[in-house]
């Protein structure tokens, strides 16, 4: 996919990675990981408990020498401003020297005192232009300390919380200190706006250089790489901001250069080691690295453990002493086996240990951001007869059977081009080895239906009829190439039934909807309603250039009109400010659980001032239901391993304790459950669904983060 025409081909590279699973048992069963844990007799355990423990020690050295600077560091600033003011208090002890054994690597720094002094003296960089919070001034002075300890990390806070601010006013730090460049970030191609519009704010005398386009004009921008900028005294480079796409192409130019500062954004995009750009990575001379991920573990232990791999190859040089301890099937069991196995030689507490100088975790709810409260709610809907009948079929590979008892025949519906997205995922099951059915004789044209069947993969055919039957049988408008739209469209899918009922509502109630599908001929067939109902809509998906894209998120910002915004997950989830509005549909949940987590966050951020409600809709008794219980084990995972104030500078729960561990996993991914039980939703189910006086009150600002815990907690 040519990423100049606006889509990130690194996107697309992901999803035939790690979705479309082969089937539905495929998806659910089998982890390579879990079959590696399985296998790890008492010997190996022994064997890798033992390089466990050495790579511990090694951690807690680095550990240890960090925590002291960053102290130390902390006293200097104290120090410096008080003898600018002239005012040296003789009550702070500003020649403390910190004896480094004193300090232990997951202790957090005891005295308060001079953390709130030092807060309140700390000056951020003078080329910033901006207002730190005060976890984003920890945050600057945590990659500040790693830099200056020839460290590499992951700053990992949670989406919205500002890692792009954190990192420009890091770029600030670094050119006040004389480091003129080259400085580089790297950044998916639909983030770019983002940080580019977010240096000119918050950075507005630094120059950055964007690095990308077809070749002859990249060969003219090379030229200016080595451009001389003055600020005042300040001499530097601009600071080359460019995408994973150009990263692959340019490996040769741009590893000529000695990098001081990579910046790696949205940094899950490389956790599979086999990927080009983390082997063209690997190639760059770098003195220290940075990624930025709101969502460092998305399916399993390997993808943290590339991670850090990638930043430092010597430390974590063995994936399997790091990631064979926790597999994804140890997580669909029960909380009880999962905290005997999360408990058991404190393995847990050992990993947190090694992981904890590397990386810092910030969740919304222990900020000060005071940001309006969140609920999500999972909606069942029913499934109808027409959808029925093509599940059963098949699940019972009779498919065949059941639509040559009809007049058509199969074929693609011609009302649309091959969607990129239907491409991909042929491509996927044509690689595969496993055909599991021959390919369909090649009928005559149809005349009022058409029909497109993923024969090589059921479980994705069995996805797009939960979602919607016409996805797989279409009816045209006879004797035209064209969809017939009317009543049917509504009533032929649970999830349609649903929808309709609850978007007129919310339109009368004046919110916004930002309306997510993992499947873009999904929004196609949506588009299709919308306009039915003369709903005004804006869309955005992978195959828009940026102009378009964001020509798309200011219509939906400005206009008052324009009450919802179709989006696929996958291209719409990062990196996007969406905050106008206060409603989001996962109409169909992705089987990485993080990115819809990434999606719902797109309007849950700082600039976000209603409560913002997040409806999940799901199929009763289908594979939608196997994805959000498998979605819950990846959560699980998470929680249990970077979640909840582990890796903030001061952990708040004890991870040998059984009691923490359990109240961890299980804090509710849903706050409310609704089921539809007839075929519409009834009055009073439509009013309890779409009723926030609950969280009215709660959307006040709190002085007490801790207060808003209970709406975070459907997070997890
Ligand atoms: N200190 C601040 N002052 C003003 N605006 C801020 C501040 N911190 C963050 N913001 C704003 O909050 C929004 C979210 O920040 P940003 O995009 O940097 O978050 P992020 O953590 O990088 O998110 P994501 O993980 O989704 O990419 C942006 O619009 C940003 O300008």
């Amino acid at each position: 996919m040519d990423e100049t025409n606006g889509m990130d081909s690194s996107d697309e590279i992901d999803i035939l990675m790690e979705e479309s699973p082969l089937s539905v048992e495929d998806s659910i069963l089998k982890d390579k990981n879990s079959l590696l844990h399985r296998s790890m007799d008492n010997e190996e355990r022994e064997k890798r408990y033992k390089n466990l423990l050495a790579l511990l020690e090694n951690s807690t050295k680095i550990s240890n020498a960090f925590e002291t600077r960053l102290k130390n560091c902390k006293l200097q600033i104290i120090k410096n401003e008080l003898e600018k003011a002239n005012k040296v208090d003789e009550n702070v002890s500003t020649n403390v020297e910190v004896d480094p054994n004193t300090v232990s690597n997951n202790q957090g720094i005891a005295n308060e005192e001079y953390e709130d002094y030092y807060l309140k003296l700390f000056q951020q960089p003078k080329l910033f232009n901006g207002t730190l919070t005060n976890y984003q001034k920890e945050g600057l002075l945590w990659i500040r300390t790693l830099f200056e300890n020839g460290l590499n990390g992951i700053l990992a806070d949670d989406m919205g919380l500002g890692k792009t601010i954190q990192t420009i006013a890091f770029y600030c730090f670094l050119l006040e200190m004389g480091i003129r460049g080259p400085l580089l970030i790297i950044a998916p191609l639909s983030t770019i706006p983002n940080w580019l519009s977010e240096f000119v704010k918050f950075a507005p005398q630094l120059k950055t250089l964007l690095y990308h386009g077809s070749e002859p004009v990249r060969y003219l921008i090379r030229k200016e790489f080595n451009t001389n900028h003055k600020v005042g005294n300040l001499n530097f480079n601009a600071i080359v901001i460019t995408t994973y796409e150009i990263i692959r192409m340019d490996t040769k130019f741009l590893k000529t250069y000695d990098w001081k500062f990579i910046t790696i954004d949205e940094g899950h995009k490389l956790k599979n080691s086999l990927t080009i750009t983390n082997r063209c990575l690997r190639e760059f001379a770098c003195a220290n690295k940075l990624i930025l991920t709101g969502t460092p573990i998305q399916n399993n232990m390997n993808e943290l453990w590339t991670l850090l791999n990638l930043l430092m190859p010597k430390l974590f040089n063995d994936i399997e002493d790091f990631s064979s301890w926790f597999v994804l099937d140890d997580f669909c069991g029960t909380n009880d086996q999962i905290v005997n196995i999360a408990t058991k030689d404190e393995i847990l507490d050992i990993i947190v240990k090694i992981l904890k100088p590397f990386i810092l975790r910030r969740q919304k709810s222990e900020t000060d951001l005071n940001l309006p409260p969140k609920k999500e709610i999972v909606i069942y809907a029913p499934i109808t007869e027409a959808q029925h009948k093509l599940y059963m079929a098949t699940l019972s590979k009779e498919m065949d059977t059941l639509l040559n008892k009809e007049p058509e025949t199969h074929s693609e519906p011609g009302i649309r081009s091959k969607r990129k997205c239907v491409q991909s995922i042929q491509r996927y099951t044509d690689y595969s080895a496993a055909i599991r059915k021959k390919e369909p004789e090649p009928k005559v044209e149809p005349k009022d239906k058409a029909v497109s069947l993923v024969l090589l993969n059921p479980f994705i055919q069995l996805k797009k009829i939960c979602n919607h039957p016409y996805l797989v049988h279409m009816p045209l408008i006879p004797g035209q190439n064209e969809i017939l739209v009317d009543e049917n469209i509504v009533k032929a899918s649970g999830k349609f039934l649903i929808l309709d009922a609850m978007l007129s509502k919310l339109k009368l109630l004046g919110h916004k909807v930002l309306l997510f599908s993992t499947m873009t001929q999904l929004l196609d067939l949506i588009e299709e309603f919308l306009i039915f109902r003369s709903f005004e809509y804006t869309r955005l998906d992978g195959s828009m250039n940026i102009v378009n894209r964001v020509e798309s998120i200011n219509t939906f910002t400005n206009d008052p009109n324009c009450f919802l915004m179709l989006i696929s997950t996958r291209a719409g989830g990062l990196g996007l400010n969406l905050t106008a509005a206060d409603t989001v549909i996962i109409f169909d949940s992705d089987w990485n659980p993080q990115c819809d987590l990434q999606a719902q966050d797109r309007c849950h951020r700082i600039g976000q001032v209603k409560p913002v409600v997040v409806y999940r809709l799901c199929t009763k008794s289908t594979v939608d239901e196997k994805i959000l219980a498998h979605a819950a084990a990846k959560r699980k995972l998470e929680k249990i391993v970077i979640g909840n104030g582990t890796f903030n500078r001061s952990t708040k729960i004890n991870l040998s304790n059984i009691k923490d561990l359990m109240n961890l996993l299980e804090s509710s991914d849903y706050e409310k459950q609704i089921q539809s039980n007839g075929f519409i939703l009834s009055d009073e189910e439509l009013d309890s669904l779409l009723d926030r006086s609950d969280m009215v009150n709660k959307s006040t600002p709190r002085t007490n983060p801790s207060q808003s815990a209970k709406h975070f907690e459907v997070l997890a």
